[in-house]
């Protein structure tokens, strides 16, 4: 193995000079295919005429190991600017979500559906973020953070949903609710069709997509879904039989956790949507005069977001993302409930009330918030307080014959937003507040973008470092034995450097003496070793035997990529393409990329008698090996 790379250790410039020169030219010449290293093996003998590049010197040993630790200290730097980057995005983004209010109401008046009729005016219009139910003369204005009008698309809600997944992912609790009466589109809004996917399943993919960009810790997600039903919680990923009767525990800082619920790792996304679907199949509906498949509890999806940062042995914290379909709220009569549909409606609606009242108390500041009152509410205890993001859709009938239930809707989402308390806010107030906000999402445009350029540089230092390791590896294989086998050390009074021997049963230094090297035979190495590295630099000052990036980054010909690179670029005609190349290969400046140029004349050949020395102890590692 030693051997083939020693071969194909040439110098990024050796190797150009090879892959360009004509057949007559070098002995070492790869037309179109570059030959495996079996190939090598079975060449035949060394011609005299050949580029030696076996001796790899002492000092640029020293040069890989400073360039490994110089590369080593850059990268720490980036991740700490990273991490520092990231923590002043996430601090504008809550400042965002604290202006904007840590319980948001939006919401989404459904379309008319095919089988419904049509009247002008309409009962339902919309202006800006308001929304104005006329009926029988009378008109309601009730307003909103953010309202999606009828031709509104999945797209446009997921967008304004968004930010709130972030904070999820940067630790804090989110609960996002779909409020509103039966067949009004709750379902429709978070789980969506196959053509139109909801809330959830585009969660799901963004919640991967930004844990794939951060690349300061990592980040795992688990999976629950539960249903409130009846009062009774039922989880949706237990088999059947096991499915009922779990009991809320909290512990004394105040989380909940269900006794029981299944909780499955989502290692990737397809994963988690398998789960999923799975989950929302086992959940209860039921034919309702206004709805065919009418949701007949509330349907919980829980990520949990494991976030593991440097140390592993830390327990990882953990923040919850709670996507709820609420069953629907109506009035009972309406719906031509009867037996069990009208338990399930009165026990719905009893919930939808607890957590109005839950909302209400938070919005006012009020010390004691009744979450005792249902179960929904109990499970939710930790994702709905203070340090928590919550998001309810308020969803509503465009029809007339519905308005009653709209006023009734969109009555329960303005006491969640405390309107009646404080009314409306001022003009000026309200021009202030968003124009802090647009100074914050350029801080956090601005982070972002920073965050990014600093992850292409971790992404290019550590490509960098990993090609250094190996090139280390390859040309000094014994390298982490420092201790047996010192790299250079003080003999009568100057220093020799020593390469490390080897023999079948892997001891080094255990040759017959007559073998070894003696001091003299030492020094003459030394000497001859110093001669190529002379020669080679009065061909080009500055010139150097690997691809220069900046500094000492280097990178190794045997590198696959580096190989077809070279391959292309023998194709094409020379020096600059192959570096146009390598750049756009590579990704990077030009600035970075310094390959040095040499005449093709530079040919250290064997005949030369301060290079006999070192060929002959070339030869004698490769029998060692062999
Ligand atoms: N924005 C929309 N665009 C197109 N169709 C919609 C939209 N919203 C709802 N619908 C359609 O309206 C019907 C009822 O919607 P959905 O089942 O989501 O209501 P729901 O509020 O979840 O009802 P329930 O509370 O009874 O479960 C469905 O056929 C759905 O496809």
């Amino acid at each position: 193995m030693l051997i083939s790379h020693e071969l194909i250790s040439l110098s990024l410039d050796n190797a150009i000079e090879s892959l360009n020169s004509s057949p007559m030219e070098s002995s070492l010449d790869f037309p179109g295919e570059m030959p495996l290293e079996s190939d090598l093996l079975d060449l035949p003998p060394l011609p005299t005429n050949c580029t030696d590049v076996n001796v790899v010197p002492e000092h640029e040993k020293n040069n890989f190991e400073l360039s490994i630790s110089n590369l080593e200290g850059e990268l720490a730097q980036l991740r700490q600017k990273e991490k520092s980057l990231n923590k002043k995005r996430k601090e504008a983004l809550n400042k965002i979500l604290d202006i904007k209010g840590c319980i948001r109401v939006f919401c989404r008046v459904r379309p008319f559906l095919l089988t419904e009729r049509r009247r002008t005016p309409e009962a339902v219009s919309i202006r800006l973020e308001k929304v104005t139910v006329r009926s029988v003369g009378n008109k309601k204005e009730f307003g909103f953070d953010k309202v999606f009008h009828q031709a509104a698309t999945q797209e446009d809600v997921f967008v304004e949903v968004e930010p709130i997944l972030r904070s999820a992912v940067d630790g804090y609790n989110v609960c996002i609710l779909a409020y509103g009466q039966t067949g009004t589109g709750k379902t429709f809004t978070m789980d969506g069709t196959n053509d139109q996917p909801g809330i959830i399943p585009r969660a799901l993919e963004e919640l991967y997509h930004q844990a794939s960009s951060d690349s300061s810790s990592s980040i795992s997600f688990s999976m629950s879904l539960l249903e409130v039903y009846m009062g009774n919680l039922r989880d949706l990923l237990a088999p059947k039989a096991k499915r009922c009767n779990l009991n809320i525990q909290t512990d004394p800082k105040g989380l909940v956790e269900i006794e029981g619920l299944t909780e499955v790792k989502i290692p990737d996304l397809a994963k988690a949507k398998w789960w999923y679907t799975k989950g929302r199949r086992a959940r209860s509906t039921a034919w309702t005069n206004v709805n065919e498949t009418s949701s007949r509890s509330h349907c919980l999806t829980r990520i949990n977001i494991s976030r593991h940062g440097d140390k592993m042995k830390v327990k990882a914290p953990v923040s919850k993302l709670w996507m709820v379909d609420l069953g629907g709220s109506e009035r009972l009569l309406k719906t031509g409930a009867t037996g069990q549909t009208l338990d399930e409606g009165r026990a719905i609606n009893l919930s939808l009330s607890a957590l109005g009242d839950v909302i209400a108390a938070l919005r006012r500041k009020r010390g004691h918030v009744p979450y005792r009152n249902s179960k929904l509410t109990q499970i939710l205890k930790d994702s709905l307080g203070d340090s928590s993001k919550v998001l309810m859709l308020v969803h509503v009938s465009p029809r007339e014959d519905d308005v009653g239930e709209t006023i009734c809707s969109l009555s329960f989402a303005n006491r969640a937003r405390a309107i009646e308390i404080n009314g409306e806010l001022p003009e000026e107030i309200i021009k202030l507040r968003q124009k802090r906000i647009l100074e914050l999402e350029e801080d956090m445009r601005e982070a972002e973008e920073e965050c990014q350029n600093v992850r292409n540089q971790i992404q290019k230092a550590e490509f960098l470092l990993s090609e250094n390791k190996k090139l280390l590896l390859t040309n000094y294989p014994f390298t982490e034995d420092k201790e047996k086998t010192p790299v250079s050390d003080k003999e009568d009074g100057r220093t020799v450097n020593r390469t490390p021997l080897i023999t079948e049963n892997g001891n080094r230094n255990s040759l017959p003496r007559f073998m070894t090297s003696t001091v003299a035979s030492r020094q003459r190495q030394n000497a001859a070793e110093k001669e190529i590295v002379r020669k080679a630099g009065s061909l080009r000052p500055g010139t150097k035997s690997s691809v220069q990036f900046s500094g000492f980054h280097s990178l190794s010909f045997s590198d696959i990529r580096l190989k077809s690179i070279l391959r292309d670029s023998n194709r094409k005609s020379g020096y600059g393409e192959t570096k146009t190349i390598l750049k756009e290969n590579l990704k990077c400046n030009s600035s970075d990329l310094k390959i040095p140029f040499l005449p093709r004349s530079k040919m250290v050949t064997a005949s030369d008698p301060n290079l006999r020395t070192t060929l002959s102890r070339h030869r004698r590692r490769m029998s060692d090996l062999n």
